[in-house]
């Protein structure tokens, strides 16, 4: 185990299945849709790319980045677009795919963006789920794994940009503070 890692919540086999099991879920859901899914750089990436090759419908997929002000561990709610999409969602069933859901303000205000583009459906799949530490109430409608209130790395997410690439879901020791 990676040093500064206190314990593992969810190893790579566990993973891999329940991210099977969402593909699953999904392809079942989006029959005869237009799916387009949305990833929310940089942290989604890696649930994003196993993810859709779960997925056995045909879909479009795009990108973008947008940054939280605030300190490595603290989201503040004002969101900055540093990438956005290239491809127009109108008409579109758009599932917008996250590492973690915390505060919910970044999936709150992106999401409040995205429907102003008139989208047909817009749907959340998350990878991880803090309920407890929610500032605004945001349901995800796909989520991987509930979490309670530990700072977590791994499998995209990050401490300070480490740790994305640990095929696993780690608490980080010391925890850092946050909030
Ligand atoms: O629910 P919230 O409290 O808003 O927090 C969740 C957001 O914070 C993280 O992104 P971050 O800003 O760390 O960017 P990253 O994906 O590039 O790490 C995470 O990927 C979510 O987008
Ligand atoms: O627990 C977390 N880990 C990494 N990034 C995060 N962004 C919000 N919560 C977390
Ligand atoms: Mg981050």
């Amino acid at each position: 185990m990676e040093e500064n890692i206190l314990k593992i919540l969810f190893k790579e086999e566990e993973i891999q299945k329940r991210v099977k099991e969402l593909g699953q879920q999904i392809t079942g859901d989006y029959k005869d849709k237009d799916l387009f899914v949305i990833g929310i750089l940089k942290g989604a990436v890696v649930f994003l790319s196993d993810l859709i090759r779960e997925i056995k419908v045909p879909l479009q997929m795009d990108f973008m980045a947008v940054s939280s002000y605030g300190t490595s561990t603290h989201t503040s709610g004002v969101v900055r677009f540093l990438k956005d999409l290239e491809l127009d969602i109108a008409g579109k069933d758009v599932l917008v795919v996250e590492d973690i859901v915390d505060t919910g303000l970044t999936l709150t205000y992106l999401k409040e963006n995205l429907l102003a583009r008139g989208p047909r459906s817009l749907k959340i799949c998350t990878f991880l789920d803090k309920p407890s530490r929610r500032k605004i109430a945001i349901t995800p409608d796909y989520n991987g794994y509930e979490i309670p209130d530990e700072f977590v790395v791994g499998y995209g997410l990050d401490y300070n940009e480490q740790y994305r690439h640990l095929p696993y879901i780690g608490v980080i020791n010391p925890k850092p503070t946050y909030k």
